[in-house]
């Protein structure tokens, strides 16, 4: 049977087609519902066994990009979510979504209540938005979204908060140890970006485009994999045919389906 996808739409989300045509290329079937409709309903979240929070510019990014969108997972939605969260589910959250995603609390590790914030998403260091296509070398083998994958994504970002920041800069170094950076900006050859613009389009502290929690089936990114699903929508399709968004897809309905 098709593992089912809840895709999360707020006023403003512009990605969850796009996201929908990967996951359903991918082998599941999808669903796209207002949060507002879901708010008023009683949708059984627990018929679903994956979780998306699309990208866009929900509640026109106001307070800060997916602060309010944060504020429906964390408040209208908590016994939801935090169900999704226990039973292990795939969730992924994609620019738009991972900026949810981390004002939420929910990444990089589950924040209690007044517990300090340990990273967030801020303003792209060149202070515009960024439009342009970027390369991701997979590394978590935690993330049951990235784990096996050993080509490089091509794939776009669009975003003007984008800069993943840390509170203390030995907490980097603690992702990576706990095997939570999930993506990393490079190179189109696959060396490391080393903060260097453009290929790390925003800042974004040692490279990092995506991180998981520690459990390893959450997953948070500022690129657009489900932009770069055909072969039409890669600008060097010649040169680059292997380098698709798709297989990120395949696996978290992989994982849905078995579990
Ligand atoms: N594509 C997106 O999801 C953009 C996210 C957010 N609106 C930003 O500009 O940072």
């Amino acid at each position: 049977m098709k593992p089912k996808a809840l895709i999360l739409f707020a006023s403003g989300t512009n990605r969850d087609h796009d996201v929908s045509d990967a996951l359903e290329l991918a082998g599941a079937e999808t669903t796209i519902y207002p949060v507002k409709y879901l708010r008023e309903s009683n949708v059984d979240w627990s018929a679903y066994q994956m979780l998306i929070i699309p990208g866009g510019f929900s509640y026109a990014d106001a307070l800060g990009a997916g602060r309010l969108f944060a504020l429906d997972l964390t408040a209208y939605f908590t016994g939801q979510v935090q169900n999704f969260l226990a039973a292990g589910k795939p969730v992924i959250g994609i620019c738009n979504g991972f900026q949810a995603l981390v004002k939420s609390g929910i990444l990089p590790e589950m924040r209690m209540a007044g517990e300090r914030q340990k990273a967030t998403l801020t303003f792209n260091q060149s202070n515009h938005f960024e439009c342009r296509w970027v390369t991701l070398k997979p590394v978590s083998q935690k993330c049951l979204w990235t784990q096996g994958l050993t080509a490089l994504i091509d794939c776009p970002v669009a975003h003007g908060e984008g800069n993943f920041q840390v509170s203390d800069p030995g907490y980097a170094e603690t992702l990576f140890q706990q095997d939570q950076v999930a993506l990393l900006y490079t190179y189109p050859d696959g060396a490391l970006a080393d903060g260097k613009y453009p290929m790390n389009p925003n800042g974004s502290i040692r490279d990092i485009a995506g991180i998981c929690n520690q459990q390893g089936n959450v997953l948070g990114l500022m690129p657009h994999p489900e932009n770069n699903i055909f072969p039409y929508q890669t600008p060097d399709r010649a040169n680059r045919p292997d380098h698709f968004g798709l297989p990120l897809f395949i696996n978290g309905v992989r994982y849905a389906s078995q579990s």
